[in-house]
């Protein structure tokens, strides 16, 4: 009998690799400025995709056609064989794509608190069986909370897990985020500007992290990041977006050096640092 059968998540809410992620001519207008131009990208099974471009570019557009927060004019989001384009984002959410945000959305509890936020969605004991402590939704929420904990220590939150948020450094904070987000056991992670307000310790462990995650968990990555470092070291394909429209797209290597790239980033070619 597996943990599913006896009432408890299962270790993975969506066991096997990870379905590609595509996006098909996606164009968003917003009265009259086209913030997204028929953009299409494929995030493949396993692999860290990073979204650039300049401010502007239309990279937090994307995050949110991709999580339902933004409905396109036109193209697709598919996950495998599945259309997420017209779901709301808590059923996006329960299909394997999951997000953080720029900034801190952590609640004023405990580590432990947020993270039971994520796996709430997850939840298959009835409101009346939790609120009646009856011993499924009790045994279903112990499994939870065991859940909730392995993955606090994959990004080595395990020793805050019962602290309180607001006791935690601004690094500790954002894989607060990054944790509630795994406990949605995503097929996908969208990570929006994970390093941003970060030192530089606290970037390179947060590299770290990521790397870690994907390895444990086999998902797949798409990040949105202005830190050219970060991606250089983190991705396996990159996207360059510029005034809504793709400028290039190849390996960290290829894009930076692609003519179009230098010429948007025009001052930071070959630095490597901070261009995005
Ligand atoms: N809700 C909105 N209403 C009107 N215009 C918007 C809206 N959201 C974004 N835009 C515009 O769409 C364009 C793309 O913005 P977006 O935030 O997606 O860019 P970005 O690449 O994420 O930028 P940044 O790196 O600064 O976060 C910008 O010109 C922005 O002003």
């Amino acid at each position: 009998m597996n943990a599913r059968e006896r009432g408890g998540p299962a270790a993975s809410h969506h066991p096997g690799p990870p379905p590609p992620l595509r996006i098909r001519e996606v164009t968003v207008r917003f009265a009259g400025l086209t913030a997204l131009d028929g953009v299409s990208l494929t995030v493949a099974p396993g692999t860290v995709h990073a979204l650039i471009g300049p401010n502007g570019a239309g990279k937090s557009t994307c995050f949110n056609v991709l999580s339902g927060l933004c409905r396109p004019d036109a193209g697709q989001v598919l996950l495998g064989g599945t259309d997420l384009t017209r779901l709301a984002p808590h059923r996006i959410a329960a299909l394997g794509l999951a997000r953080t945000f720029q900034n801190l959305v952590t609640t004023g509890t405990t580590v432990a608190d947020n993270l039971m936020l994520g796996r709430h969605a997850l939840s298959r004991a009835g409101y009346a069986a939790t609120a009646l402590r009856l011993p499924s939704a009790l045994r279903e929420e112990r499994a939870h909370r065991e859940r909730a904990r392995e993955l606090a220590e994959l990004v080595g939150l395990g020793p805050h897990f019962d602290a309180p948020v607001a006791h935690l450094s601004y690094g500790d904070r954002k894989r607060v985020e990054l944790a509630r987000a795994l406990c949605l056991e995503p097929r996908v992670l969208l990570l929006d500007e994970p390093v941003a307000g970060m030192n530089t310790a606290e970037r390179a462990r947060t590299a770290d992290v990521v790397r870690r995650v994907r390895e444990a968990l086999g998902l797949s990555v798409l990040l949105v990041e202005h830190d050219m470092a970060l991606v250089m070291r983190l991705a396996d394909e990159v996207t360059v977006l510029d005034f809504g429209r793709p400028l290039a797209h190849g390996t960290p290597e290829e894009v930076r050096r692609h003519p179009e790239v230098l010429r948007a980033y025009l001052g930071a070619e070959g630095t490597g640092e901070d261009a995005a």
